[in-house]
């Protein structure tokens, strides 16, 4: 295997509330960046791991990690719908040696995902059918959440199962930083609130379309200054970078998930997507971050960031 990794926060509010001029073309120009480094690697197996926003995964059964063997996209927030281009025989053979590793993995032969995947493959690849890909899901917003070690068990094992293939693999990461936006809690949930996220039912059109408003505005109410919501923490995200880039994942195994929560909000927890794809990408020897992007946006909710890595003993030409 040849391996590199990208981290990359998203948004469903990127288009719809949008910062100042000077923000977007910085965070053009990182895209741009991320975008060359990834054409340059042109990777064969895409593994995503992303997390889901209550389209795909609810309260009936929640897995805290899951690998699709075909998924279709809900096409929330005016992202693209439809199936993604999955590569099944590399899904099978990852989970399969996922488990044999010791890691409960839990399969889905048809899964439902949402912007969490649909945005990076757009931004990194112009569509969700445009490479083969292997998504994983990864609960980051469905307490109770597991320890952070599970996660990177879990990346541990897919890049040592993914070695296997002889293919070309970028593992990405979707999510983070730190951001608090308003995703239901099932805990103290009315009724109708507490059925919506245990059964699952797709909601209406009018339904969406005011789930989808609520945010829109939140975003507005975040980058007012005027909300309850946690405030995007960009000491602890550059901590987060900073860990990181320096390879030193095993100390993510002492962040506990108040310790997260705290200090970088209700959706803090998506950065268990990178850590899995750091992890992942860590399994070949070592890496170096070779580019890193941040700026807190609160008008998308995110503490956002972008940031590729890739083996140190990669020929320069290739990476
Ligand atoms: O779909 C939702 O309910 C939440 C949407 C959402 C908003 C801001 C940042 C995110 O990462 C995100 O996912
Ligand atoms: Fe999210």
């Amino acid at each position: 295997m040849i391996a590199a990794a990208v981290g990359l926060s998203h948004s469903p509010l990127i288009g719809k509330n949008d910062p100042a001029p000077g923000v977007i073309a910085a965070v053009d120009a990182a895209m741009h960046e991320v975008r060359a480094f990834v054409s340059a690697f042109h990777p064969d197996l895409v593994v995503l791991y992303a997390p889901d926003h209550y389209n795909g995964f609810f309260y009936k059964e929640m897995p805290p990690f899951c690998l699709a063997t075909e998924a279709n996209a809900v096409g929330d927030f005016g992202s693209a719908a439809g199936p993604l281009s999955v590569d099944t025989d590399a899904a099978r053979a990852i989970a399969l040696g996922v488990l044999e590793r010791g890691v409960d993995l839990t399969i889905s032969a048809r899964m439902t995902v949402d912007h969490g995947f649909v945005q990076p493959l757009e931004v990194l690849f112009g569509g969700i059918d445009r490479v083969p890909v292997v998504p994983v899901f990864v609960n980051g917003v469905a307490t109770p959440l597991g320890p952070i070690s599970r996660i990177r068990a879990l990346g541990t094992a897919i890049g040592e199962a993914a070695a296997e293939l002889d293919r070309r693999v970028l593992f990405v990461g979707s999510g983070g930083l730190s951001h608090d936006p308003p995703v239901p809690v099932l805990d103290g949930a009315p009724p109708r609130v507490a059925d919506a996220l245990i059964e699952g039912r797709p909601p209406t059109p009018e339904q969406r379309a005011r789930g989808e408003q609520r945010v829109v505005q939140a975003g507005r109410d975040y980058a007012a200054g005027s909300t309850a919501m946690i405030p995007i923490n960009p000491t602890w995200d550059n901590l987060v970078l900073d860990t990181l880039a320096g390879g030193r994942l095993d100390d993510v195994d002492s962040w506990s998930v108040e310790w997260m929560g705290a200090e970088g909000g209700g959706s803090a927890h998506e950065v268990r997507t990178w850590i899995a794809a750091f992890a992942s990408l860590a399994t070949i020897g070592e890496y170096r971050m070779t580019s890193r992007f941040y700026q807190a946006i609160p008008e998308w909710i995110a503490g956002f960031a972008a940031a590729t890595a890739a083996a140190t003993s990669l020929p320069e030409a290739a990476r």
